[in-house]
């Protein structure tokens, strides 16, 4: 494993003895390794002195041991270097022959899994592993912590394995890893809190390949995924670095999410290395987003938690085993932000000895887990290793690693509003002011049965106390009662707004989709891409009507006030190429500016558009009292599609033509909205369209 030294780590070792593995083995931890237990501080959770909302815990780290493999055991002088008894684990010299060169190992971590032998006694299973480190997260989350785990170690050294299970296999209840494990509890304890909380779940899934981001998730849209444009991270001033464009599902039971986990995986780019056959060339981010608020409270306060299940890319030697350029650049850019993970790891562990910078900006992985080293999250690393005596330098690595990301200290904090935790709060203080009236007027009523009451000493004594904390019991009540108001206040106000903006959002929505769907409806040969993200603007310059206009609305108004029974109008002329749509309700006229498409080298079919918009017109007039059928509507207008689909341009590089043609297909879908209204309206033998040629 090509990761850096690590500085201040114990590196020269006594020998261990060898009665050391059957017996308990702190007791004979040889000195060097004592130190680096001392390098290795115990997990701790310490409030800050400064801010009591903070919670500072260091990185909880765990190694696993994964079973020998084939190719392990095959080689000669195969062996198992590893033991493992408790939280300790040795790592024993490797044996050359008949003698043992080099030194033993000892580390100690907050748990060790032995997964080597199903038959063992200490054999940690998938749920075992997941019990430990999973549940406690998971905790974490509903109480409105941020919460990470990261799986780190030589690549095939299982992973992947604890993270989602063995491949094809991640479901099923025995095998399934972490990942379904946690998703699956989720579920289940949203369903249990279902009563008295309102949940919400979303989830997002990348990786990062080649330092580039790529969404896991992301709709299909035809386009294959490696032609996707990478994302990007940008940092928000509160949240921290995030990926923009990121797509965010919401998720209402654990089948749901299970597909969308099972169609990120299938995404996820792995190839074959010398160690694993399939393995994970990229570092997959799963998130999980969970929101929970309390049902039929006051405050209905809320708590938010983000999780994130991270299963780095295994690192790998660079050499021999890179065949191909791809996979060697593959192989540089993972180790590089596993080196800089290694730094990162490194300076934070410094970090009470004095070093301030952290160099979290080196690569993508660090930066996106700015918050899981060091931030607001409790962090959970799981470092995976082989038994085999082939790979103790990778496995010494990776432990190494290991005992130093326990120095790290992170500092999180439940993700909720100031103002939830200021009633919150204040709601515990009036709790106890009133069990402290409480206590003061049942002892002052005892003691006075016992005492003279003209005993003024005490009862004056005590009488002052009581109207202290009346007092104090007032003053916190009125605050309490201000936050609420202000709380509700705010509520509404954010409820109001986020309506507003729900409304603006589907209102834009509603128009870019009308686009879409006419511009692939009437020529899917023409590109109108350029124009797709400014059509906007298009638009409003057509329906913005200008002075010039203003003397043909007044005749057309004219024309309405004559026929008040309609509620579109519709009129054309073949000289000036304009197509004008009236709505009568509210006198909003539609210019359609067929006359800009002056390049139209196809007299004829322009004059089928109008033959077939005057058969409409006709149509429409002679069965204005009938009901009207969609194929009466349809087929003429199928004729317009037609029309326009055959138009011919001078090239269709020309800009202004391809705008005018976008301009023509929008009044064109006006069109169609008016008929659609038309045969809703004649339904009800109301009010109808007029088409005016
Ligand atoms: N605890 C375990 N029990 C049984 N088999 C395991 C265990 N851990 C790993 N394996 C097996 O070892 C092989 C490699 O594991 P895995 O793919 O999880 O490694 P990895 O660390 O994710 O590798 P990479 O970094 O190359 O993706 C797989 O065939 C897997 O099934």
């Amino acid at each position: 494993m090509a990761l850096p030294s690590i500085s201040g780590t114990p590196r020269s070792h006594l020998s261990t003895p060898k009665s050391l593995i059957n017996k308990r083995l702190a007791a004979e931890t040889p000195e060097c390794f004592t130190s680096v237990t001392v390098e290795t501080p115990v997990a701790s959770k310490r409030k800050n002195s400064k801010d009591s909302y903070d919670e500072l815990s260091n990185l909880t780290v765990a190694v696993r041991v994964r079973p020998m493999n084939s190719k392990e055991l095959s080689h000669v002088g195969a062996s198992m270097i590893v033991r493992v008894q408790k939280n300790e684990l040795l790592i024993r010299s490797v044996p050359v022959g008949a003698i043992s060169v080099g030194t033993d190992h000892l580390f100690q971590y907050d748990h060790v899994f032995w997964s080597c032998d199903k038959t063992g006694l200490n054999y940690a299973s998938q749920e075992d592993v997941f019990s430990s480190l999973g549940r406690p997260l998971l905790a974490n989350a509903f109480q409105g912590y941020n919460a990470c785990l990261f799986a780190y170690g030589q690549t095939g050294s299982g992973k992947s394995y604890s993270m989602m299970g063995p491949e094809n296999d991640a479901d099923s209840s025995e095998n399934a890893g972490i990942i379904p494990r946690f998703c699956r509890q989720l579920f289940l304890q949203i369903a249990e809190l279902s009563s008295s909380h309102i949940a919400n779940v979303e989830v997002s899934y990348f990786e990062i390949y080649n330092e580039k981001i790529h969404d896991l998730l992301a709709p299909e849209n035809g386009k294959p995924r490696k032609a996707r444009p990478a994302l990007k991270v940008r940092e928000h001033p509160v949240w921290g670095p995030y990926v923009v464009n990121l797509s965010v599902h919401v998720v209402q039971t654990y089948e749901e999410l299970r597909s969308w986990l099972l169609r990120g995986n299938k995404n996820r780019a792995t190839a074959a290395t010398v160690m694993n056959e399939k393995s994970s060339r990229s570092h997959s981010i799963f998130s999980i987003e969970l929101s929970l608020s309390e049902k039929n409270k006051e405050d209905k306060s809320s708590r938010r938690s983000k999780v994130s299940l991270v299963d780095l890319a295994g690192s790998e030697r660079l050499g021999s085993s890179y065949n191909c350029e791809e996979k060697m650049k593959q192989g540089v850019s993972i180790n590089k932000s596993l080196l800089t993970l290694g730094k990162v790891i490194s300076a934070l562990a410094e970090q009470r000895k004095g070093v301030q910078f952290v160099p979290y900006r080196e690569s993508v992985l660090t930066w996106l887990l700015r918050e899981s080293l060091g931030g607001n999250s409790h962090t959970t690393m799981l470092a995976t290793i082989s038994p085999s005596n082939a790979h103790s330098d990778e496995t010494l690595s990776t432990l190494r690693y290991a005992c130093q990301a326990r120095s790290i200290v992170n500092r999180a904090r439940v993700n909720e509003d100031p103002n939830d935790r200021l009633i919150r709060e204040l709601r515990a203080e009036v709790e106890r002011l009133r069990a402290l009236r409480l206590d003061y007027e049942r002892s002052s009523s005892s003691t006075s049965s016992i005492i003279q009451i003209d005993d003024d000493s005490i009862s004056s004594e005590s009488g002052q106390e009581l109207k202290k904390l009346k007092r104090q019991l007032m003053y916190t009540e009125e605050k309490l009662l201000k936050a609420q108001h202000e709380w509700e206040q705010r509520f509404m106000e954010t409820k109001e707004q986020q309506m507003k903006e729900l409304l603006e959002v589907e209102k834009e929505k509603e128009e870019l989709e009308s686009h879409v769907r006419v511009l692939s409806n009437v020529n899917t040969n023409v590109d109108l891409s350029p124009y797709q993200t400014n059509f906007l603007d298009e638009l409003e310059d057509i329906l913005t009507l200008d002075k010039v206009e203003d003397q043909r609305i007044k005749t057309l108004k004219g024309l309405c006030n004559s026929k008040q029974e309609y509620d579109y109008e519709i009129s054309s002329s073949p000289l000036e190429k304009t197509l004008y749509i009236v709505d009568r309700r509210n006198n909003m006229k539609t210019s359609c500016p067929v006359n800009e498409i002056e390049n139209v080298t196809d007299e004829d079919q322009f004059n089928k558009i109008i033959e077939g918009l005057n058969w409409i017109n006709i149509e429409c007039e002679k069965k204005i009292s009938k009901r009207l059928s969609r194929s009466d509507v349809y087929g003429p207008l199928k004729q317009i599609y037609d029309a326009l689909n055959a138009l011919k341009f001078v090239t269709e590089d020309d800009e202004s033509t391809r705008l005018a043609f976008a301009k023509f297909s929008k009044s064109f879908q006006v069109f169609e909205t008016a008929l659609q209204n038309k045969l809703s309206k004649t339904n009800g033998g109301q009010k109808a369209v007029c088409f005016r040629l």
